[in-house]
């Protein structure tokens, strides 16, 4: 039987013209892009371009552009970056208590070294309240950050309004876009946002890139000290293979954001579990405000994990975290006031560029028999 795959949100595959646009730096693009000579400079120049592409998708400059190892180089960049560059000002951050690991651990790390940070809550959709997180606000506040969508729900976050609370206070504003990027139009500038992380590939660029949006004017402590790469703020010679993936990868979900019919095909889907499975199926996560690619359904009374072991061809997954042979209930599904009963039997499907409607047809098929 053919396999579907709906976990888009956890790795895309690469997009065949970013595979394309890679070959050429395995083989003849091999100089250090920061010699001077002819090797160097065609290397450097893919590099410059991958930057721009980087930069055209988020509205903003090149040269605010740092490339990375990814969503969690860039979280840790800006969190710790910013916290060791500007602790004379204040040691409050104000984050969300659910926020990838890869910003809560960098966090709970910073409180050991002198940090202090509020963690705010949610609403039942899974969104943070500006209220509260105005707040929470202190004299000693100098960074926000605010994830844009939750990884296991969708749900977006009012970053815009997040970015005016923290222009208005003087506050440095970060937010982790690694969900929504390439998935929702985000506009840097709109949002007020002094950081913004990428992780290439949620994408379809390579694993093992992504990207840090520094406006310009923002200081940072460098997590790797050496060289003067990236502005000087990571050393280290440049991953020039995967940045010209994530470059290309850019400008590609540039041109798919317009033309993008993906939220139709969630509605679909969504559509036909209420009709198959009436009230045992409920939505987590806000029902607008969502990536339209994000579908985290709960099958009341019954556990996630055992409805997808019966379909070994669907690839998605349990909002749960199963450890030491135990499923537990989603720490995100948790904040958001969602029931062990009812959580223990969410599954989040996450479709991509190539999902169909056929697809998902019988995906409701083969989940009605596994049910
Ligand atoms: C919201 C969010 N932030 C950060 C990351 C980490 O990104 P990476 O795997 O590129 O380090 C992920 C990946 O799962 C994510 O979903």
């Amino acid at each position: 039987m053919e396999k579907i795959y709906f976990d888009y949100n956890a790795s895309t595959p690469l997009a065949p013209e970013v595979v394309e646009v890679m070959k050429p730096l395995l083989t003849d693009f091999y100089g250090n892009p920061s010699a001077l000579h002819w090797a160097g400079v065609s290397v450097k120049e893919l590099l410059h371009t991958a930057r721009k592409q980087v930069a055209q998708l988020l509205h903003c400059s090149s040269n605010e552009i740092i490339f990375t190892s990814g969503g969690s180089e860039a979280n840790n960049t800006a969190l710790k970056g910013y916290f060791f560059k500007n602790r004379q000002k204040g040691n409050h951050i104000i984050t969300s208590k659910i926020e990838h690991p890869a910003i809560i651990n960098p966090c709970r790390f910073l409180e050991k070294v002198g940090g202090k940070v509020t963690y705010v809550g949610v609403d039942e959709f899974g969104r943070v309240s500006v209220d509260e997180i105005e707040k929470a606000i202190t004299d000693e506040t100098i960074l926000i950050t605010i994830m844009h969508a939750n990884n296991e729900t969708g749900t977006l976050q009012p970053i815009e309004e997040i970015g005016e609370l923290a222009k208005k206070n003087g506050i440095a504003f970060h937010s982790d876009a690694s969900q929504s990027i390439g998935k929702v139009d985000v506009n840097v500038e709109d949002s007020n946002l002094d950081m913004l992380t990428i992780a290439g590939h949620k994408l379809y660029a390579p694993k093992g890139i992504g990207a840090l949006y520094v406006k310009d004017g923002i200081e940072l402590e460098p997590l790797i000290h050496g060289a003067g790469h990236e502005f000087g703020l990571r050393a280290g010679t440049e991953n020039t293979l995967l940045a010209v993936g994530l470059g290309k990868a850019c400008e590609l979900a540039m041109a798919q954001l317009k033309k993008n019919n993906i939220g139709d095909l969630t509605d679909h889907f969504w559509r036909r579990l209420q009709e198959e499975f009436g009230e045992d199926v409920m939505l987590n996560g806000h029902p607008d405000e969502r990536l339209p690619n994000t579908l985290n359904v709960n099958f009341v009374g019954r556990v996630g994990q055992e409805i997808l072991s019966a379909i070994p061809v669907l690839a998605a997954s349990t909002g749960s975290a199963c450890h030491a042979g135990s499923v537990e209930l989603s720490p995100v599904l948790k904040e958001m006031g969602v029931s062990e009963h009812v959580g223990m039997g969410a599954i989040r499907f996450s479709l991509g560029r190539d999902s169909t409607k056929e697809e998902i047809d019988r995906v409701v098929d083969l989940i009605k028999v596994a049910y």
